[in-house]
């Protein structure tokens, strides 16, 4: 394995119940980039961010960070000893709770002194959410909102951030700003962030590479700028990929 590779699944099987819906899945990112998950609808893209979390039991393979091994940790482990962050799709915040106090929930595992250490430089990446400290969380507009969990994540200096689908619900502008905020993170951080995300095209221009699944397999692991720039995938992949913009597209 060469040594920029931060994630690694090797012939990962994984499912929920009887259904295995990752059929000996091999796919690999690289440190320190942001690698797109794309694919259908129902190909596994949030089932390898849940199973690389520990939330899902790996059958068979095994998952790698860094090249340690780390199949079968669960997502504590994950987030304290192996510094694995995972935003989920969807509002995680707890609305009533205070922008400080939902950053405060964030730092749990790391004791108060060291949140309120970190709390600060977390909160220079957002200077919008650092103006409304002492709002209610649900009064953050959606982007703030998405910022917010992912700076309650980051509270955890994590070297892998998971985060599935963050622009769902966002003007596009406002996406923009979280991708250019996960774009920080990985140039001047060094984070490797795994991202699913259906607004392919903007993705596309922001990420380093992109990685295709379908039935549970890749497909296709590609640099993002040269998928972009091919109108042969294009046509193919992001018709697929926008179910919204083209709900008639054949998928990848
Ligand atoms: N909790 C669950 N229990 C049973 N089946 C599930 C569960 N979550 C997802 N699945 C099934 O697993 C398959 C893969 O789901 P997954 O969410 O990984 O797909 P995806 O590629 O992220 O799709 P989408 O783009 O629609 O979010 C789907 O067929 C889905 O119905």
């Amino acid at each position: 394995m060469s040594n920029d590779i931060a994630i690694e699944f090797d012939d990962v099987v994984a499912g929920y119940g009887e259904f295995m819906i990752l059929n000996n899945l091999s796919l690999q990112a690289r440190r320190g980039k942001i690698t797109l998950l794309l694919g259908p609808n129902g190909a596994g893209k949030s089932t390898v961010l849940k199973t690389l979390f520990g939330l899902l039991k790996v059958r068979n393979g095994r998952i790698r960070l860094d090249g340690q091994d780390i199949t079968g940790a669960n997502a504590k482990q994950l987030l304290t000893e192996h510094g694995v962050a995972f935003v989920p799709q969807g509002r995680n915040l707890f609305g009533q709770l205070s922008v400080y106090e939902n950053l405060e929930l964030g730092g749990i595992t790391l004791g108060m002194k060291t949140t309120h250490e970190r709390i600060p430089e977390v909160l220079k990446l957002f200077p919008r959410v650092s103006e409304r400290l002492h709002s209610a969380a649900s009064s953050l507009s959606g982007g703030e909102q998405k910022q917010l969990e992912v700076g309650r994540a980051l509270l955890l200096r994590p070297k892998v951030l998971l985060i599935d689908e963050p622009s769902i619900g966002l003007s596009p502008l406002v996406v923009q700003d979280v991708f250019r905020l996960l774009r920080k993170l990985a140039d001047e951080q060094g984070v490797t962030v795994l991202m699913v995300e259906q607004n392919v095209k903007s993705a596309l221009k922001m990420a380093d590479e992109a990685i295709a699944l379908e039935s549970g397999r890749q497909v296709l692991h590609r640099p993002a700028d040269e998928l972009l720039a091919d109108p042969h995938i294009e046509r193919l992949f992001l018709g697929g990929a926008h179910t919204m913009a083209s709900p008639d597209a054949a998928t990848v």
